[in-house]
């Protein structure tokens, strides 16, 4: 048996911290021999984990390398044992992987009295939307992928009248496969939502939540109990939700964490208060504000495509950059969603979170390590060191009813749960600015627009002219169309990549831009993970670096209130654009002052 490197502990059993034990199954010192104790640590970054090893006295020799094996040999990790090496200095601090093994059904943690731990997840708002399309799915993802760990329950909880067969018959509608692995795909379906129960219940009653938390304990057995609770919920009733579970269902024994869901306040002011009235009930470690958006693949993947590569680092300033775009479009409208989008709008629904967390990432500096605290360190940083943005810097649109090849496509006023005078933006581009030395000057510009003709966010990274003419004639007239870009697609069709000038093949001189492409889908064959897979497993890990903390909100909303407020007071209307369009045209001047265009408007984008 070999050591082996793996990049997620699916297969194996989520943990909080440094604080907990695994022990695969039961600690059992016949199978385990001369193990004694064995403390997993997370690295970093949360992707591997680290094994620190003690073992007995007399067993601190070469000979006694195993380190890990489960009871059923379902999953077996081992370091051979290596002449004249001590294995605990040689395991000390390593990266220890674990096997990911089809057979295994996940393994037993236990905390450092050697109790064995359960993890209860309950999902408050469980007949809604979010936690139908994107919730359970992605609970079930992790399950399905042996993230969850052996012992776990899901709860769903609502006001709504309904069984736990209710539930999993409502929950079984919207549950698939990998694609790329299908294997016993109906049986881990049937054995998922056997671990799903219901509990109907008031977001504001203490006593519905205490109900829940006997529930719960009946599951958990006695075991040390953690739970998370995901608000699912509208934000109004987040802290009835928040004050009664704490009260009524936090776990006595181990530890209790909310996942609390976008909006977060509608301006600084409501955001703080937010946040005040959590940290009523539940300390800044407990809080696990979701930004979906840094669960992508391609927004995690940001700072490994700049920190792990020589090339992009030295280019990523003003130097070399000449703007950078980030763009959100979708093709459909507010459909179903009007009741809560008016109140908010699309830069509150997009861009100050979104968009703005991927430009965060983008920009800041290295952070010292990859741990939570220094990454969110340096995004706070850069996020305080730009301007507020200004009202001359921000075009809105809204669409209009648009028919089309015989179809009527609404307009957003035409949503029943929309007032009819609504100046409420489905469109913005902003045009944002870094006071820093790396960034000065260089426009970071954002568009955001519901209804539009295409549905993709990408971050378009446009480089400056090379200097000289050596080629300038094989450019033609416009030289933009010459300059280096590179692009992140971020969905849909995960892709990197960066336009270049080549020579076409031929005899003669003639030059083409061409793209350097790394296509996920013809590299990896592995299916992309929802993003809201990634930030469960990271929230049931304890691990909070893809998760907002109040700081770097209260930095957001600062760069937003000001011009919202503005927006709002002066009843600023919006430039209407029909539904299915490219949106409103004033954004392509936002872009021409700054001496820039929008890079999805070209005829290879
Ligand atoms: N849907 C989405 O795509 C996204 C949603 N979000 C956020 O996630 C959260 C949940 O969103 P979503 O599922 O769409 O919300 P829903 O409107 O579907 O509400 C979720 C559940 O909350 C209960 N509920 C709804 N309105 C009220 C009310 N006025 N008072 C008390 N309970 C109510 C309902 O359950 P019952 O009646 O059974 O109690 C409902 O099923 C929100 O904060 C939203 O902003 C964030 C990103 C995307
Ligand atoms: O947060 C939100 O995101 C969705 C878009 O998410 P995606 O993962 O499908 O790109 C957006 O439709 C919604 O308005 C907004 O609230």
């Amino acid at each position: 048996m070999a050591t082996l490197y793996s990049t997620r502990c699916c297969s194996h059993p989520s943990l909080q911290s440094s604080s907990q034990s695994y022990h695969p199954h039961a600690p059992s010192p016949s199978k385990f021999g001369h193990l004694q104790h064995l403390t997993f640590s997370s690295s970093p970054s949360k992707r591997f984990l680290a094994a620190k090893v003690s073992l007995q006295s007399q067993s601190d020799s070469p000979q006694n390398a195993v380190i890990m094996q489960q009871q059923d040999g379902a999953v077996a990790t081992s370091v051979p044992p290596v002449k004249n090496e001590n294995p605990l200095k040689r395991l000390k601090d390593e990266i220890l992987s674990v096997t990911s093994s089809e057979e295994s059904e996940g393994l037993a943690v236990f905390d450092n009295n050697g109790n064995e731990s359960t993890v209860s997840i309950t999902v408050v708002g469980a007949s809604g939307d979010l936690a139908k399309k994107k919730i359970f799915p992605a609970l079930f993802a992790l399950y399905y992928e042996d993230c969850l760990p052996k012992h776990f329950t899901i709860y769903g909880y609502a006001r709504s009248k309904m069984t736990d067969a209710d539930l999993r018959n409502m929950v079984s509608k919207t549950l698939t496969c990998r694609i790329d692995k299908r294997e016993n795909c109906s049986e881990k379906m049937e054995e998922f939502l056997k671990r799903c129960f219901y509990h109907p219940g008031q977001y504001d009653s203490e006593e519905n939540f205490a109900e829940l938390d006997r529930k719960l304990k009946e599951h958990e057995g006695g075991r040390t109990a953690n739970r998370l609770f995901y608000l699912s919920i509208p934000p109004n009733i987040f802290i009835d939700a928040v004050k009664c579970a704490s009260i009524s269902a936090s776990s006595g024994n181990g530890w209790t964490r909310v996942i609390v869901e976008k909006p977060f306040g509608r301006d600084s002011e409501s955001s703080a208060a937010l946040t005040k009235s959590l940290k009523q009930y539940l300390t800044e470690d407990q809080i696990f504000r979701i930004d979906h958006y840094l669960g992508k693949e391609l927004v995690e993947n940001l700072s490994v495509l700049r920190f792990s590569n020589l090339i992009f680092e030295p280019l990523w300033s003003r130097q070399y950059i000449r703007s950078v775009q980030l763009i959100f479009s979708e093709d459909f409208g507010t459909e179903g969603r009007g009741g809560y989008f008016d109140n908010y709008g699309i830069i509150r629904d997009i861009m100050q979170n979104h968009l703005l967390q991927i430009l965060a990432l983008f920009a800041m500096e290295t952070p010292v390590s990859l741990d939570a605290e220094d990454i969110r360190n340096e995004k706070v940083k850069v996020l305080r060191s730009m301007r507020p943005l200004q009202l001359e810097d921000v075009v809105i649109g809204q669409y209009k009813s648009h028919s089309k090849g015989g179809v009527n496509y609404p307009g957003y006023i035409d949503d029943k749960t929309v007032p009819k005078d609504s100046l409420t933006p489905t469109f913005a581009a902003a045009a944002l600015f870094i006071d820093n030395a790396r960034w000065d000057g260089v426009p970071f510009l954002m568009k955001a627009g519901k209804a539009l003709h295409t549905k993709r966010a990408e971050i378009r990274v446009q480089f400056r002219h090379v200097p000289g003419n050596l080629y300038n004639r094989n450019f033609g007239t416009d030289l933009d169309q010459a300059t280096n870009e590179l692009v992140i697609r971020v969905q849909p069709g995960e892709a990197i990549y960066l336009k270049i000038n080549n020579k076409v093949p031929g005899l003669g001189m003639r030059l083409d831009s061409s793209h350097l492409n790394l296509h996920y889908a013809a590299r990896y064959s592995k299916e992309i993970p929802d993003a809201y897979e990634r930030l469960l497993l990271d929230a049931i890990e304890g691990e909070r670096r893809l998760f907002i903390r109040s700081d770097e909100l209260d930095a957001a909303w600062a760069l937003f209130t000001p011009v919202l407020k503005e927006l709002e007071e002066k009843k600023i209307i919006p430039e209407y654009y029909p539904y299915g369009s490219r949106g409103p045209v004033g954004s392509h001047y936002l872009a021409a002052r700054y001496n820039v265009r929008w890079g999805d408007n070209g005829v290879d984008e």
